[in-house]
């Protein structure tokens, strides 16, 4: 060993270790191919009331280059909607390491279902007329802040833009996050209806992105930001489409995708995309739709106002229309965004997104290891079929009708 053996055992010695430092025995809220994710609270309740914080243990052992990646750019980020690390511990004897984060109780993907569960049961969900406006801003704050510092995010989609929850001094701040390909918060059994974030969805991947793009740009983040906005305002994902089976697929060429973005916003014409030929899987387009007559009729504008009597001259449709500009070299840098007309408007984007009202959403429930074991025959059987199905459990599952949240129930 090259450090003299009496000094090691005392840096050992002096080491605080995670475990010693925070209580996350049965805590945990998240499992992925990234790690797993714990809520915790300091084991010396001096500065309990800080609010609650994450454990992140990374998967593996050593200095992967995921941890590396991580750890290196997250320690160089520091932005009030950019998530936080505070602290890095590495266990010397088990070489796990871990990362401390504050604690983001909500995200879009179970904000937004909730909602669509409740309008599926005609219970309207009272929200700030701004609701939408302060996430929108926020999430453009956020991505202009990593943009700046040449920093893509890449996977933006509602399951990574986090919001801090009731009991945390940054009540109803977005905190964008990126919580790997794998679930990595355990929802409580979804409905079969609701497509789990699992599956790796390409329904938030720009059309440059599915036609072959080599190098992700800002642009590419811009259009997914457009697909959230109009998912906070309709509550259903703009460009659904189902999920292949098992996407074995390497090729970045997703036929149904684009047929879902073109059945929404129309086929992109020569003069809307300049560029569109020189993309590699043009000539896969050109075979599957021909010129796209059949697309002749659809647009955005059309989508939005017949399906949810949105107005194509308001503000809010005009930033989405140019957040969903089909052609990349003509969406808005997320500056541009932030300096558009609808947010100087009425009602101003306000720092609590969900302003004085009272939050409707559950508290993230916490995995116990026995429910989410790999020789559960049930899971398995799903797992056979490559889907990611939400395992059909011995727990009866009441209708989701009732006036309280979606939670797990216990028959
Ligand atoms: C390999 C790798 C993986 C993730 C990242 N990464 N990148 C980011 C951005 C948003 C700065 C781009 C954030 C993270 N990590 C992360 O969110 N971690 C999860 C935080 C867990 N939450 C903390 C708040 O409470 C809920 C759980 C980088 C590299």
């Amino acid at each position: 060993a090259w450090m003299d053996a009496d000094f090691r055992r005392q840096l050992s010695a002096q080491r605080e270790r995670v475990e010693d430092a925070f209580e996350f025995e049965g805590r945990k809220v998240g499992r992925g191919s990234y790690g797993q994710v714990f809520k915790t609270k300091p084991r010396s309740c001096a500065d309990a009331s800080a609010g609650d914080y994450a454990l992140k243990q990374i998967e593996g052992s050593g200095l992967s280059m995921s941890a590396c990646r991580e750890i290196a750019l997250l320690r160089e980020l520091k932005h009030p909607n950019v998530i936080s690390l505070k602290q890095v511990y590495l266990a010397h004897e088990t070489r796990q390491i871990w990362l401390l984060f504050d604690y983001a109780e909500h995200d879009l993907w179970r904000m937004i279902n909730f909602h669509a569960s409740a309008k599926k049961c005609n219970s309207q969900v009272s929200l700030p007329p701004n609701f939408t406006k302060s996430i929108m801003h926020q999430i453009l704050c956020g991505i202009h802040y990593l943009h700046s510092n040449w920093v893509l995010h890449r996977d933006l989609k509602p399951a990574n833009i986090l919001v801090m929850g009731a009991t945390s001094p940054e009540r109803g701040r977005v905190k964008i996050a990126d919580l790997g390909l794998a679930r990595l918060f355990h929802q409580p059994l979804t409905p079969l209806t609701e497509i789990d974030p699992v599956v790796v969805t390409f329904w938030y991947r720009a059309p440059e992105l599915l036609l072959g793009a080599r190098h992700y740009t800002k642009a590419i983040d811009l259009w997914a930001i457009g697909c959230i906005m109009a998912e906070l305002i309709t509550d259903k994902p703009l460009f659904y489409c189902k999920q292949e089976e098992d996407i074995k697929t390497s090729s970045p060429y997703n036929r149904d995708q684009l047929e879902r973005i073109f059945s929404v916003m129309g086929f992109p014409s020569q003069q809307d995309w300049r560029d569109l030929p020189h993309l590699p899987k043009y000539g896969d387009l050109v075979r599957n739709f021909g010129t796209g007559q059949q697309y002749a009729r659809f647009s955005l504008g059309r989508h939005m106002s017949r399906s949810f009597g949105m107005s194509e001259t308001s503000s809010e449709f005009r930033l989405l229309s140019r957040l969903l500009a089909m052609d990349p070299l003509r969406r808005p840098s997320a500056r541009e965004a932030l300096e558009d007309r609808y947010f100087l408007e009425e009602p101003r984007p306000a720092a609590d997104v969900f302003n004085d009202f009272d939050i409707p959403y559950g508290k993230r429930d916490f995995i116990s290891d026995s429910s989410d074991n790999k020789d559960d025959p049930a899971r398995l059987h799903f797992a056979s079929r490559g889907r990611h199905l939400a395992v059909a459990s011995q727990q009866q599952q009441r209708p989701i009708c009732s006036q309280q949240l979606p939670h797990r129930f216990d028959s």
